[in-house]
């Protein structure tokens, strides 16, 4: 496929798009398939790369698994379960971060897992260090093995009590989809909420997991001996209702987002408003628009949920360009966050970065030398460039730049928009988007 996209901007986006199930939950789900003893049905999944990177990785186990992309139904029978091929497993390294939460269930069905080093988005150092500590407290042995590590339960998976550091998400799966099977109470303190949590929490319960959650970050697990396949259908992808959200800011548009969930995005259409964005939400779904007029700056810190989600901040951000007068992000879940900027600079906006916290909320990164705040000052007319895709979300939101500039732009790279946002090249279309 060709990987670079030519996009003519100035024009808004206008029309109507389905966004269906969510990058971040659907992948745990599948993860949490391997659990069960039984076949698992996971609805409303996303043709996107991520899900057929995980596929291939539970084939490689002996998962057979079926998808219908119109349908969006996904099975995973784990009947024939077996140790997969370590040269094999190393063909998947640097594709996603979904890996290392294979640790926990491979542990508990098979004895042993072998994991391949990770991928995702290069937004941070992203060590793994909290999965790893968990891993060790449940009983497992990890050894570094080629391009990945190894792990066995000579004493099997025992449970813990664990307070983590900083609220992560996957260290906060890691920890649940061990526990579920682990022998005895486990307990979690300052947990990860996030709403993908949440569906991963009420889809090991279904397969059997007993899993108490209280009111401040903590949770009680109690391990079971056997647990079963699920029937679930996936919550919608906040992050890329979110991103279009921006597209239609950016470009002076309105989208209606069939499928958008106004529950899991509370704090986004707080800030979505406050820029001067409006939005309806109806039974289908969340209609975004432009209403006209000069958009407002905003002071805003991504944060754990249920704060303003770094995954929302470089849509956001590209909207920023085009508000009158100083913006100011303060980024504390990430500290490399902002290097898709320096192609919005390239396109004529002004945005200074700043190793200080511009910000009150307590940050990882203040004194250690991260470039993690930006101020932004528009509103600065885009003008079209040549620009490389850096990540994910930096990589839409060049889209969503090159969508809101005067004149044709070239976007390279755009394979890596493929890992999380379904068929956006044929989304750009319905909303009239000029793309070859
Ligand atoms: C596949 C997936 O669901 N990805 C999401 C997940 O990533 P992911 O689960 O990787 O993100 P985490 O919440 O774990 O990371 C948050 C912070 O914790 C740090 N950390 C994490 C683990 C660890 O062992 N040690 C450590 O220091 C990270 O470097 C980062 O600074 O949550 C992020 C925060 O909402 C989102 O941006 C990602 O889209
Ligand atoms: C950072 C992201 O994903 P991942 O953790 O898969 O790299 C993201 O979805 O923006």
């Amino acid at each position: 496929m060709n990987d670079s996209i030519r996009v003519t901007g100035g024009r808004p986006l206008e029309g109507e798009i389905t966004v269906r199930g969510a990058k971040n939950f659907v992948s745990k789900a599948m993860v949490a398939a391997l659990l069960g003893s039984t076949t698992s049905t996971l609805r409303n999944v996303p043709d996107i790369r991520d899900v057929k990177v995980v596929s291939s990785l539970l084939r490689l186990h002996g998962v057979d698994v079926d998808y219908d992309v119109q349908s969006g139904v996904l099975t995973m029978d784990t009947s024939d379960l077996q140790s997969a091929d370590a040269m094999q497993i190393a063909t998947h390294a640097g594709s996603s971060r979904i890996p290392i939460l294979l640790c926990g269930p491979l542990l508990h069905r098979l004895g042993e897992a072998v994991i391949p080093d990770l991928g995702g988005c290069r937004i941070g150092d992203r060590p793994i260090d909290f999965h790893l500590e968990i891993l060790r407290k449940f009983g497992a042995v990890v050894t570094e093995a080629g391009d990945g590590l190894h792990l066995s339960a000579p004493n099997g998976l025992k449970g813990i009590h664990h307070e983590l550091s900083y609220p992560s998400v996957g260290a906060t799966e890691q920890l649940l989809l061990t526990a579920v099977m682990a022998e005895g109470i486990t307990t979690l303190h300052n947990m990860a909420v996030e709403p993908e949590i949440k569906d991963l929490i009420d889809t090991l319960q279904k397969m059997g997991a007993i899993i108490s959650v209280d009111t401040d970050r903590s949770v009680t697990i109690e391990g079971v001996p056997e647990m079963f396949g699920y029937d679930h259908v996936s919550l919608t992808d906040r992050i890329e209702v979110g991103s279009w959200a921006c597209a239609a800011l950016a470009t002076g548009g309105d989208i209606m987002v069939r499928g958008a969930q106004q529950r899991h995005m509370g704090m986004f259409l707080n800030v979505f408003r406050k820029v001067g964005g409006s939005f309806d939400v109806t039974p289908e779904g969340i209609r975004f628009r432009h209403p006209g007029g000069d958009l407002k700056p905003i002071a805003i810190q991504t944060d754990v949920h249920p704060g303003f989600m770094t995954d929302w901040q470089q849509p956001l951000v590209v909207a920023l360009t085009q508000a009158a007068g100083l913006s100011i992000v303060h980024e504390t879940v990430y500290e490399n966050r902002f290097g898709f900027t320096d192609a919005l600079v390239q396109m004529g906006a002004q945005v200074q970065l700043y190793r200080e916290c511009l910000g009150d909320k307590k940050c990882r990164f203040g004194q250690r030398n991260f470039t993690h705040s930006a101020v932004i000052s528009g509103p600065t007319p885009l003008k079209a460039a040549e620009i490389e895709v850096p990540d994910l979300r930096g990589g839409f939101s060049h889209l969503i730049a090159a969508l809101a500039a005067e004149g044709t732009s070239t976007v390279r790279g755009i394979g890596i928009i493929d890992r999380g946002y379904e068929s956006f090249r044929d989304k750009l279309a319905a909303l009239g988007a000029s793309v070859e």
